[in-house]
């Protein structure tokens, strides 16, 4: 272990829901895989009076599911220390900082902190501010932020909150999460696209029809109707998720693959997005409302908890992005993302252009079957490519055939999960999959206009099903580009 790996964690809200379904267990698998050994220790901290023994347990239920063996329990878990405080006390702070020193001295932790904001994004400011003040962050070691989404809920509260942490914080010293950039697959886009010269060298508009991207979700707002009736799938999906996703299909090569080039490039990709007038919102996107299904039960979004019962709250949303650079001019960029639909997949296709079919008949002449590359990042895990050939039989017929790559379940078993595979980058220093600053803003500037468009009109919701394929609404906007969702 090196000593870049020793690191005093302190968790802000965390006796919280991401905290217990997402850090602990994440945090034991790295401890299981010897990531952490013994110079690592986590601070809980949030307004609960909690011990460190309720503590202990709580974190103890939260890896119930790896099964542990009782040492390794007992040895994970008295890594674990509680201190209530609410965090807009700033006497409170001062608890902070005595147990940061004395779990620092204990460990041998060599000054090095990671704090980890898992709370409501109101309180950022104040806590970065805190820490830098008082004292709890140190000199000698060194000082990582990492913050949850949302990142604000358009460019200028965006904007405010990154000047608040800025004040205590370099940019290089925040991890905005975005939970997509931990997935296996998400990360394997560069590797295919860079990795094999065969797309390498076909990746423009030569060649590529156009690209789909959905992100499509099962499950409807459970029980967060509080915090997703403010905010929406264009917010909560396509701001953060979806043009992550955009940006590392569509930047120009990294001149090497470092944090610094990779960004920037993700960053010269997401600037030549195309801002859209009224008008092109109204022509380029949709947006939709889940209804009940009689037939399942499941519930209209306005009959949800918390959810205003003329709610005009969009829980889909689909487009079409314009890239205007001269790889991508004239290829159309179709998103989508939505809840209550038929199944969870997220899914990329890669269309190519397809030429005329040159064993058909005069009668029977038109174009071959579009050649695609489909890239599966969940829960199928993999990639296939539909080309062509021949039919069995006397014709010559042409069919499309699929080769397929599909990840194995042990593969799958033993793949970290994204916040695992976040919070080690975070312990490393490496901070390529994060959203800096700069991608953050133009995502707020490309969906704001969207936003603004859409908040002066009366939307007709609901306008689909729950579970189905969405509203009709997406099919049509596809149809106007003579293309249709794959
Ligand atoms: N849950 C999830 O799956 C995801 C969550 N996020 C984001 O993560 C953040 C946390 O979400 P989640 O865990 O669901 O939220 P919860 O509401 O479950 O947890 C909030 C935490 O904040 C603590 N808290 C609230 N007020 C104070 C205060 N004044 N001082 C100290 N602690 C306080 C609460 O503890 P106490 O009441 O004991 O003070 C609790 O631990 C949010 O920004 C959310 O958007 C992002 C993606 C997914
Ligand atoms: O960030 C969010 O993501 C989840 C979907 O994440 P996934 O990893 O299950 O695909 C979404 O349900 C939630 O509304 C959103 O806030």
């Amino acid at each position: 272990m090196t000593d870049e790996q020793t690191a005093l964690f302190t968790i802000f809200g965390a006796t919280g829901d991401l905290a217990q379904r997402k850090l602990y267990p994440s945090l034991f698998r790295l401890f299981r895989k010897g990531f952490l050994n013994d110079s690592f220790a986590v601070i809980g901290t949030a307004r609960r009076d909690w011990s460190n023994d309720v503590y202990r347990n709580a974190v103890s239920e939260s890896i119930q599911s790896f099964q542990p063996t009782s040492t390794e329990l007992a040895e994970f878990i008295s890594h674990f220390y509680y201190q209530a405080h609410d965090v807009n006390n700033s006497e409170d702070y001062s608890l902070l900082q005595t147990l940061a020193d004395t779990l620092d001295n204990k460990y041998n932790l060599k000054s090095n902190r990671i704090f980890y904001l898992a709370m409501a994004p109101h309180f950022f400011g104040t806590i970065t501010q805190q820490l830098k003040e008082q004292g709890i962050t140190t000199k000698d070691g060194f000082n990582r932020l990492i913050i949850e989404k949302p990142f604000g809920s358009d460019y200028q509260t965006a904007l405010s909150l990154n000047n608040e942490i800025n004040a205590a914080f370099e940019e290089d010293q925040i991890f905005r999460i975005d939970h997509y950039l931990g997935k296996e697959m998400i990360q394997n886009i560069s590797a295919i696209r860079f990795g094999n010269p065969l797309f390498t060298s076909i990746w423009n508009n030569t060649y590529i029809d156009n690209v789909q991207v959905t992100l499509a979700e099962e499950l409807g707002v459970e029980d967060r109707g509080g915090y997703y009736d403010t905010s929406g799938a264009l917010k909560d999906m396509i701001q953060n998720h979806t043009l992550q996703v955009v940006s590392l299909l569509a930047m120009e090569p990294p001149k090497t693959f470092t944090e610094r080039d990779i960004r920037s490039a993700k960053i010269a990709a997401l600037n030549d997005i195309k801002l859209y007038s009224a008008e092109e919102v109204a022509e380029n996107f949709v947006r939709g409302q889940y209804d009940a299904n009689p037939n399942t039960g499941q519930l209209a979004y306005r009959q949800e908890p918390n959810v205003a019962p003329e709610s005009q709250t969009e829980t889909y949303v689909a487009g079409k992005l314009t890239i205007e650079n001269q790889r991508w001019q004239g290829v159309p960029f179709f998103i989508r993302s939505g809840k209550r639909l038929s199944k969870k997949e997220t899914i990329i296709h890669i269309v190519f252009k397809s030429d005329l079919n040159p064993f058909a008949t005069k009668e029977a002449a038109g174009l071959l079957p579009n050649n695609i590359l489909t890239i599966y990042i969940q829960p199928t895990e993999g990639f296939s490519l539909t080309l062509n050939g021949k039919e069995i039989g006397d014709n010559f017929k042409i069919e499309p055939l699929k080769l397929a790559f599909e990840h194995s379940s042990e593969a799958l078993d033993n793949s970290p999960e994204a916040y695992e595979k976040l919070l080690l980058d975070c312990l490393k220093g490496d901070g390529t999959n994060f959203t800096h600053w700069d991608e953050v803003a133009q995502s707020w500037r490309i969906v704001d206009v969207i936003r603004q468009t859409w908040d002066k009109q009366t939307p007709d919701f609901p306008n689909y099903i729950s579970g189905s394929n969405g509203p009709k609404c997406a099919d049509d906007l596809l149809a106007k580009d003579h293309a249709i969702w794959i």
